[in-house]
């Protein structure tokens, strides 16, 4: 990784995916940076109502509206006219490529962060990366283009920001193992016979992060953990056997780096993520933040407990993923958002999630070393698949119903 920021008094920022959780935060660390940070671009793909206010706010020199339909049916009359509005992927390819642009924060939710991450990478850019999906889909060819192309790859997610800043305290040829902190999400002392009756709206209620609804019900199904996992295998080019998990409910201790002389740096914070945004946009320096402070006056208690993987299935899935690699990534990636989609639309039930992920994983033809055409041509077979088998049980589903009747 480079370590020098630009020298420029201020730096233009790009928000892939500026109407969401991350990208607000961003704005937030934006405007608190008292002219440190421009928005130079802002994109948006169905909330294109608060993208105009957006643009009214900040003149950005872009916004991009990714989804083509909408933006032609949308009433642009208010935009600023300082502001150029872009369409489509090419747009947001263009603003994460532009010669102006210093900062490119990945905040798209989603396989369909894919294309605007690349095309920084490419172009060399800073990617202030929240878009995990990126490299649990193309972790291999993310990171080889990042060396190839001098681009800086840093962590926006607390976990892996978090071993980032510890292992600004130590040397990362000393690290013996990084141990990533999972909250254990809103379900994490319930039974595996309370699982199968949670709603989407249980499953949505988050116990200390306020996020959007699919990286939610990934915590809540600890998938998250399981694409962390393979995040943090690319990140920080670690072998999978010294990546742990550890379940620590208070969100505070954000994870921890243990060296090769048993010695663990930690690293904690408020669950808040505009401290692990502005550092990925300020490094190597830091400066204030408008994030929450910890206060150590208040008593508190830090708990920690191993993962339940026979509950929560999904956690194995990381590691196995990790490591057979290939086009394992990007299929586990797929049936995961599709099926949780069809969770949030009530139509299969929480535990089903695995179930999908585990089966695209068994039945698809496994590659070793795709490229990337290769691997969006998988999603797409992935996402097709996954309806058809989701559809097919719940048709037998009906079926065995109507013969018990
Ligand atoms: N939220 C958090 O605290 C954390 C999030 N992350 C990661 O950051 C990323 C964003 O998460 P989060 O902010 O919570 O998600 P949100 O759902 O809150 O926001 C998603 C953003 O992506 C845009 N978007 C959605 N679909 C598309 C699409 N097909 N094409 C282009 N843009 C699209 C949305 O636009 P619109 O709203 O206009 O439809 C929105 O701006 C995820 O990868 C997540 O795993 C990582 C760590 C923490
Ligand atoms: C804020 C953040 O980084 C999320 O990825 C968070 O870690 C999710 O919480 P879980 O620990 O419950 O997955
Ligand atoms: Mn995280």
């Amino acid at each position: 990784m480079r370590s020098s920021s630009s020298s420029k008094s201020s730096q233009n920022v790009v928000v892939l995916g500026a109407t969401g959780s991350i990208g607000c935060s961003t704005l937030d660390v934006i405007r608190a940076s008292k002219g440190a940070f421009t928005p130079f671009a802002l994109t948006a793909h169905g909330r294109l109502d608060d993208l105009l206010k957006a643009a009214i706010k900040y003149q950005p020199k872009y916004i991009v509206a990714s989804d083509d339909a909408a933006a032609q049916a949308f009433d642009w009359s208010q935009l600023p006219p300082e502001t150029t509005l872009l369409t489509g992927t090419a747009g947001l390819q263009e603003v994460a490529a532009h010669s102006e642009a210093d900062i490119i924060v990945s905040a798209i939710v989603g396989r369909a962060g894919l294309e605007g991450t690349f095309a920084a990478i490419a172009a060399g850019k800073r990617v202030a990366l929240a878009n995990k999906e990126t490299l649990v889909v193309a972790g291999h060819l993310a990171t080889k283009l990042a060396q190839e192309s001098g681009a800086e790859i840093l962590p926006v997610d607390s976990e892996h920001s978090a071993i980032f800043q510890a292992l600004m305290a130590g040397s990362e040829t000393d690290v013996r193992k990084v141990i990533l902190t999972a909250s254990g999400g809103p379900f994490r002392k319930f039974t595996q016979q309370q699982l199968l009756k949670v709603t989407a709206d249980e499953a949505l209620d988050h116990p200390t992060w306020k996020m959007g609804p699919k990286i939610t019900v990934d915590s809540a199904t600890m998938m998250n953990k399981a694409l962390e996992l393979i995040e943090a295998k690319w990140l920080f080019n670690l072998k999978v056997d010294q990546i742990d998990v550890v379940v620590h409910p208070q969100s505070i201790i954000h994870s921890i780096v243990e060296f090769v002389d048993g010695s663990m740096v930690a690293q904690m914070s408020p669950p808040d993520m505009r401290m692990p945004i502005q550092l990925a946009m300020t490094y190597p320096e830091r400066t204030e933040c408008p994030a929450r402070k910890l206060d150590l006056t208040t008593a508190f208690s830090l708990e920690f407990e191993p993962p339940d993987y026979e509950r929560f299935p999904a956690l194995k899935l990381g590691k196995e993923v990790a490591e057979r690699g290939g086009t394992c990534g990007a299929v586990l990636n797929a049936a995961n958002e599709v099926a949780v989609q069809q969770f949030l639309e009530g139509k299969i039930r929480f535990v089903d999630i695995y179930r999908v992920c585990r089966h695209l994983l068994d039945e698809h033809p496994f590659e070793s070393n795709p490229e990337l055409t290769r691997l969006l041509e998988l999603d797409a077979w992935a996402r097709e698949e996954s309806i058809k088998w989701i559809t097919c049980c719940l048709r037998q589903a009906k079926d065995q119903a109507c013969s018990n009747t």
